[in-house]
């Protein structure tokens, strides 16, 4: 813990962004000088007042891992909202570098000298002008100004968000280099130093826009890059020569300035700028959607290597995680192709695709999906509904989903079949399971009872789950999604099909991804379902993109 006495700036200090979490007592800032670490900055005076500002006040900093003294109050009061950064989108402005310049030249002067000495020099001139660059017609070259740097977006395995570019929000490449010249031409000169191109590594899947929404590339593969913005050309040379010789050197070469304004072709050229929007679309096989708190993030652990943020409450995700699911041992040599990626998208809500809890931004990332996973919380008061809405927020944002391969998963079974009930009732304990056994044996028949309900209650949700949907669409299941346009979604080209119109799931599966309850038939549909759409035995790799 660190005391220290900080002269407090005011919130429209534009070197750091500072809330004010309580009225009474805490304060958060991030500040350019600790910008990995978010400091709690917790004042020791109890009313907030604006003059205070001004003052000095004693202060302390405690880590943010510190547990929180005053985090209790419900007073609190956001002074400056640190806008909300989208991993997944963002603006960004390059410039490609400007043309290195010309430069002005005098010839050398050829004309006969009286004097011994002086011809002497004149041959030795001519010999240099003789290894002067000279075009095949034997015009002379001069030289150039640079070529400024171009700008290169690529797609790099190694990128995972787009948040770095919130940090630095602009790109320039290098100028490409001028004419070092002493203004005599000379066999010495050379071309101005070409500028390197500045390659700009983001994250597979990125899709590189104008400012005009125009798709100028798709980075749908490692190393896949697009130029974006081009260096300027570098500015040429001229040629200054006294009247008299002009005619004569203009034989020589076409570079031989005329008037003044001759002087701005020394100039390079400027470097593109163009201000680029990056929209990052995951490039998963499956994609797992659900409301919040489902547990689509506990499914991933349970079936992938991948480690999600897992906690009892919705919008623990808030950017997908993605999982790599291995290989079915049963394919035997070939297990290895039947390997999958897996996004967890963050819950969807109602309005979703209106953009609600950030819905559109999640829901793009399905495009390149080609089975969906929907999993739904089967101890929830209406599963039915619960399901209902998450594909009413995909038919509303693109139909295209409502039509790709999907499987439902039932989840919390354990919950659901009356599991839990047994088990927080203390019957399965060695200890206490039989003194509770003889004195609650009611209440146990009655939990019986409930499991055997709960059961029930699953094959109904199957079948009534089975039931959205029509089964004479869902014979083909579509080989591979295709990636609309996202403009298409954009415009709320709304369909005109019910819920009921698209094809129904392939499989229901009831599960309990937290006890580990029937996982392996849930991974025997998902494989089945990752086969199914791309009609062979062996998952193939994502589609490419249109
Ligand atoms: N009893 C039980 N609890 C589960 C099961 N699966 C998940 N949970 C719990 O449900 C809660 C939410 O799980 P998450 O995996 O974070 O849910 P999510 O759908 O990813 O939630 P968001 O990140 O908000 O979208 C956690 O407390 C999990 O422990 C299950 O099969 N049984």
């Amino acid at each position: 813990m660190i005391m220290v006495s900080p002269i407090i700036s005011p919130p429209s200090s534009s070197s750091s962004t500072l809330h004010l979490h309580s009225f009474e007592s805490t304060f958060f800032f991030s500040t350019p000088l600790l910008p990995q670490r978010n400091i709690r900055f917790q004042s020791r005076c109890n009313k907030f007042e604006k003059h205070r500002w001004k003052d000095a006040v004693r202060c302390r900093f405690i880590s943010s891992n510190a547990p929180s003294t005053s985090t209790s109050n419900s007073n609190s009061m956001t002074l400056m909202k640190e806008p909300h950064k989208y991993f997944d989108q963002v603006f960004i402005t390059v410039r490609a570098g400007d043309g290195g310049h010309g430069a002005i030249l005098n010839a050398p002067n050829t004309q006969r000298s009286p004097t011994k000495q002086d011809q002497k020099k004149d041959k030795d001139k001519i010999k240099k002008k003789s290894s002067l660059k000279r075009d095949f017609d034997g015009s002379l070259i001069l030289p150039m100004g640079g070529h400024g740097g171009d700008v290169v977006i690529y797609a790099d395995e190694g990128k995972d968000t787009l948040l770095e570019f919130h940090n630095k929000g602009r790109y320039n490449a290098k100028r490409g280099g001028n004419v070092d010249a002493m203004g005599v031409l000379s066999s010495l000169l050379r071309n101005g130093i070409t500028a390197p191109t500045l390659r700009i590594p983001v994250p597979v899947g990125t899709v590189v826009k104008n400012k005009r929404g125009k798709t100028l590339a798709d980075l749908a593969q490692p190393g896949d890059e697009v130029l974006v913005a081009r260096g300027g050309q570098g500015g040429i040379s001229l040629l200054e020569v006294p009247q008299h010789q002009k005619k004569r050197m203009m034989t020589l070469t076409t570079n031989v300035m005329r008037d003044e304004s001759d002087k701005v072709l020394v100039h390079g050229q400027p470097g593109e700028e163009i201000k680029l929007e990056l929209i990052l679309r995951v490039v998963a096989d499956v994609g797992l959607v659900g409301l919040p708190n489902a547990g689509k993030s506990t499914l991933l652990a349970a079936i992938t290597l991948a480690k999600p943020d897992i906690a009892d409450y919705p919008f623990t995700t808030l950017m997908p995680n993605l999982g790599r699911l291995g290989g079915d041992p049963t394919l035997g040599a070939g297990m290895y192709s039947s390997e999958a990626t897996l996004a967890d998208l963050p819950g969807l809500i109602e309005g979703a695709h209106l953009g609600k809890g950030l819905g559109r931004n999640f829901l793009r990332h399905l495009r390149r999906t080609r089975v969906l996973v929907h999993v739904v919380d089967a101890a929830a008061e209406n599963p039915i509904n619960d399901y209902r809405t998450v594909r009413e927020e995909l038919r509303m944002y693109n139909p295209e989903y409502l039509e790709r391969p999907y499987i439902v998963v039932l989840n919390k079974i354990d919950l659901s079949e009356g599991c839990a009930w047994i088990r927080s009732n203390g019957i399965l304990d060695p200890c206490t399971g039989p003194y509770l056994l003889r004195k609650g044996f009611l209440k146990f028949v009655f939990g019986l009872g409930e499991a055997a309900r709960a059961k029930n209650r699953l094959s109904s949700l199957s079948e009534e789950i089975m039931k959205i949907g029509n089964n004479s669409t869902a014979s083909e299941p579509k080989p591979s999604p295709e990636v609309p346009d996202e403009s298409s979604s954009d415009e709320g080209d709304l369909p005109e099909k019910a819920l009921e119109d698209y094809p129904p799931p392939l499989s229901v599966v009831g599960v309990s991804v937290l006890k580990g309850i029937k996982i392996k038939e849930m991974l025997k549909e998902i494989r089945a379902a990752l086969r199914k759409c791309t009609g062979s035995n062996e998952p193939s790799s994502v589609p490419p993109p249109p």
